[in-house]
């Protein structure tokens, strides 16, 4: 099995390391890079994914490495076709690097998306995968993970958190048969467009260090559902204060645009559910009637207020992003809430101004 890992952040680090520690070296793990300075360090004998926590450093080496650069096409040479391939690049690159890969992926491919924020998959589909029949399989995570580089290819692990991943379902294929006691066997039969994601499941589920849970597709759209909502609060707030994540929540003003985004959130939620309820019944499919308490304005004010207490002395990501001078993902978070709101009638007012401050913060340099 060939696994390939895009995009060398915290997440990619974290689970390139922990991936090489815990397969064969049968399976070989390639780390896919976004320049070819960065590649030619990488291929030097001494270099090794470095992972920190609580001080200690652990290096791991055994890696194969690639250029890429989402500006540039693929080599020529590296033509083998790609069988698992763990996407950890930003949101908004992922169309732009699985675009210029696309040589390289056969509908025997698996691909996991492990980004933040929603419609990264559905911005696939509508871009790339337009043909169910030609598609490669999808894997959708949810991380929790507290986690940021020091350095290229050094990674401080500074908030154990979990993975939960969903295998997306797909026509013929209902993955969520026999859950919640889901097994490899329940991927189907064995095929090698079956086994790709067979393997990538197990390998991903092996990973204890990391807490990897396998979950229903509809468990793993309500945690996405809810992180995005967290991050719809946290990322603008702490990238336009200048904070870190437990800051926001600490005045009252923060308090009340949490309060006005879970809101709309809570309402877009409401009428999704609905709409979905309607062409349910249409199909005569079975279908849970009751709105989820989970996605409820309270519920998603206490997800937004443990995260952010948990993460207190975090920067998000956003913030960070904003530092360096880069594209934040505020369109695969307040912008895809928005978007919802579109589809659904709904107004998203505190949200669509979240996203215009973000984008006036990212014209205007103001030194942090
Ligand atoms: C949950 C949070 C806010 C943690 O920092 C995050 O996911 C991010 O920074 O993008």
């Amino acid at each position: 099995m060939r696994f390939h890992v895009l995009g060398l952040g915290p997440i990619g680090c974290l689970l390139a390391h922990h991936l090489r520690q815990t397969v064969s070296n049968h399976h070989s793990i390639t780390l896919v890079h976004k320049s070819t300075k960065y590649a030619a360090n990488a291929v030097n004998p001494s270099s090794r994914v470095l992972l920190e926590r609580n001080s200690i450093v652990v290096p791991q080496s055994g890696f194969q490495h690639e250029t890429f650069d989402h500006k540039v096409e693929p080599t020529t040479s590296k033509t083998t076709p790609i069988e698992s391939l763990i996407v950890c690049v930003k949101a908004h690159h992922t169309v732009n690097t699985i675009r210029a890969l696309l040589p390289r992926l056969t509908p025997d491919t698996t691909i996991v998306l492990m980004q933040n924020g929603m419609g990264i998959y559905e911005a696939l589909i509508r871009e790339i995968f337009r043909n169910p029949d030609r598609r490669p399989h999808f894997v959708v995570a949810s991380i929790t993970h507290g986690a940021f580089l020091k350095d290229y290819m050094h990674v401080v692990h500074a908030g154990v958190g979990g993975i939960q991943l969903g295998v997306v379902p797909e026509h013929g294929a209902d993955f969520e048969a026999s859950y919640p006691h889901m097994s490899l066997a329940d991927l189907g039969e064995r095929t090698p467009r079956s086994d790709t994601l067979r393997h990538t499941v197990a390998a991903l589920t092996g990973l204890a260090a990391l807490n990897v849970d396998w979950q229903s597709f509809y468990t793993i759209q309500m945690a996405l559902r809810r992180k995005v909502v967290v991050n719809a609060v946290v990322n603008p707030l702490t990238a336009l204060m200048d904070c870190k994540n437990g800051a926001v929540l600490a005045h009252p003003s923060g308090r009340a645009i949490c309060e006005r985004v879970c809101l709309e959130a809570a309402n877009v939620f409401r009428a999704q559910h609905a709409a979905d309820l309607r062409d349910v019944r249409a199909s005569s499919r079975e279908h849970n009637t009751t709105f989820p308490f989970q996605l409820t304005k309270d519920a998603l004010v206490q997800e937004v207020e443990r995260v952010a207490q948990v993460t207190a002395n975090n920067y998000s990501s956003m913030l960070m992003d904003i530092k360096r001078g880069r594209t934040t993902e505020i369109g695969f978070m307040n912008g895809y809430l928005c978007d919802l709101g579109k589809r659904h009638n709904v107004q998203m007012p505190t949200n669509s101004l979240l996203m215009r401050l973000i984008d006036l913060r990212t014209r205007i340099p103001v030194h942090l």
